[in-house]
């Protein structure tokens, strides 16, 4: 079980998140969603120890976080960040090996090996072992780095698994494959926590939704439980439908049409903001 209590993070006197309490069972994948500057990130690196909570707590299997050794942790909880410094030229094989640093001392055992191969198989980048992690095109270096967090975390049981934007650079083929991937996991018994920015695939993949604003959490259901017209406007401030999706079944966002407007007309529509925020 993955708990958060009161969860409060704030950067001189900036709130950044407040008061966020939820309790995820294994064998559950969470979506976070919300706008630009919600929180959904922040929340990631409270959960992955990234950031210390001003406030509250988090507790991983019965135990706080902080009561973990790093070693230990790092063998259950493994984050893919929304974005991946490599600066030096190491090879997609040795990027995916270093996902099992905290499992060997000097060489790596079999088991490390099977999980290397297996995990570069499922994210589809076994073909690219050898190529430079500096050559890849974006969506192939975030397969890999998927791989590598995978890798971290294989054949633990209770493993929490950590996505921020793991979908944003793949293609369609890869995002699906990629979220059925982790929905297989949470099957299997892991914890799934993922910020995404497509709705419908949340709604498509995920047992439950958070929908976030400005560092709080409004809402925590199922799709179809948070998953309304209005609940869309509160949170991204735009119409949509909610309607089913006749061939998933699944919930399913229709952003109201906009018609594209003239350049002449947004760029007016920008003049009146600035206006009227020079008077306020
Ligand atoms: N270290 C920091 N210093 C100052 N402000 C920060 C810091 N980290 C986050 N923030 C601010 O906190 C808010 C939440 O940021 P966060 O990255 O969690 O948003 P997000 O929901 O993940 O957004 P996005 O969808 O754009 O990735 C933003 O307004 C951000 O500018």
């Amino acid at each position: 079980m993955l708990i958060a209590e009161n969860l409060t993070y704030t950067i001189k006197k900036h709130i950044i998140l407040k008061g966020v309490n939820f309790a995820i069972r294994p064998g559950e994948m969470v979506g976070l969603l919300g706008a630009n500057g919600a929180g959904k990130s922040s929340l990631i690196k409270l959960l992955n120890g990234e950031y210390t909570p001003t406030a509250g707590l988090v507790n991983l299997c019965g135990n706080n976080l902080d009561t973990y050794s790093v070693v230990s942790l790092a063998k259950m909880r493994a984050t893919m960040a929304q974005q991946h410094r490599v600066s030096a030229d190491f090879t997609v094989k040795e990027i995916v090996m270093m996902g099992r640093y905290p499992h060997y001392n000097h060489q790596p055992q079999t088991a490390d090996l099977e999980a290397v191969e297996q995990t570069m198989e499922l994210c589809g980048v076994s073909h690219l072992e050898d190529r430079s992690i500096l050559s890849l095109s974006g969506g192939e270096s975030q397969r890999v780095h998927l791989a590598r967090v995978l890798a971290q975390l294989w054949k633990q049981p209770n493993a929490l698994l950590l996505l921020d934007e793991p979908i944003s650079a793949m293609d369609i083929k890869f995002q699906h494959q990629t979220l059925s991937l982790a929905r297989a996991l949470a099957d299997h018994g892991w914890i799934v926590v993922a910020v995404l920015h497509d709705i419908n695939l949340a709604a498509q993949y995920a047992d439950r939704l958070f929908l976030m604003k400005n560092g709080r959490k409004l809402m925590d259901g199922t799709p179809s439980e948070v998953l309304n017209s209005r609940n869309i406007y509160t949170i991204f401030g735009i119409d949509a439908d909610v309607v089913l999706n006749p061939t998933t079944l699944h919930t399913y966002i229709v952003p109201k049409v906009v018609r594209p407007l003239p350049l002449d007309f947004l760029l007016k529509k920008e003049k009146i903001v600035d206006n009227s925020q020079a008077v306020i």
